[in-house]
């Protein structure tokens, strides 16, 4: 599902993150974890088309993102990857349905039905915020705005679905029920999961865990 093939990445204020090879199979559950700044975001937003590595090569469900024009990397990614951002990334004009069906709105590929809908109310429901839909971002709380995010992600039964500290906000019981949501629709979906995450007691549920402290460097002074 993902291939990382000698992958470079800078910023410019000295980080520098490389990853020789990293390889994710279809519906795999991979969790990063990692100390703070060691780069864990910022290969999701690789991963995502989001940034553009300087060297290597990132392919997604057999597409090569690498090298794709801005347009068509933003199209891809709205079509086939669901990203759990680590502050929600939620539009506060839109309300809590607005936000989850916003892939929609910027996708000509995804076509906005009553299924999609439905798809929609189930997952709110699912995730205990099914009363709360029609409030804006500013009047749900951290752990429901979280939730209103991985609706999103989810709505459009990604191929991949990439979680930055999906669980971060909520308490422990909600975060083993969201953890299993994301799972099951991930599953349902033959979805591939990469998520970041601090939570190790999560960690036994993951098939897979990648120790991120490995791929430090720093440029040198
Ligand atoms: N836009 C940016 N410009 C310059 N440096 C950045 C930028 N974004 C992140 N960095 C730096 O890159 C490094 C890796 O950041 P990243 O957010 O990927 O780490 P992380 O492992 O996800 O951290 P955390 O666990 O705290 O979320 C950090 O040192 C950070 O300060």
């Amino acid at each position: 599902m993902v291939e990382v093939e000698n992958l470079g990445f800078g910023y410019r204020g000295g980080f520098r993150l490389a990853i020789p090879q990293l390889s994710l199979a279809d519906g795999e559950k991979l969790a990063i974890v990692g100390p703070s700044g060691s780069g864990k975001t910022t290969l999701l937003n690789l991963v995502a088309g989001i940034l553009v590595p300087d060297s290597g090569r990132i392919i997604v469900a057999g597409t090569e993102v690498t090298g794709m024009s801005d347009a068509l990397r933003r199209r891809f990614r709205a079509s086939r990857i669901g990203f759990v951002f680590q502050d929600f990334a939620l539009l506060d004009y839109l309300s809590a349905r607005q936000n989850i069906l916003y892939p929609y709105r910027i996708t000509p590929a995804l076509v906005l039905d009553a299924a999609a809908r439905d798809r929609a109310e189930a997952l709110a429901e699912a995730c205990g915020i099914g009363d709360k839909l029609d409030r804006h971002p500013a009047a749900l709380s951290q752990g429901e705005q979280q939730r209103v995010a991985i609706c999103r992600a989810l709505v459009t039964r990604p191929r991949l679905v990439l979680s930055d500290e999906a669980t971060g906000n909520l308490d422990p019981d909600s975060k083993a029920r969201i953890l299993d949501l994301l799972f099951r629709q991930a599953e349902e979906a033959g979805a591939a999961v990469l998520a970041v995450t601090h939570d190790h007691e999560l960690l036994p549920r993951f098939e897979r865990v990648l120790d991120f402290a490995q791929y430090r460097q720093e440029t040198p002074a």
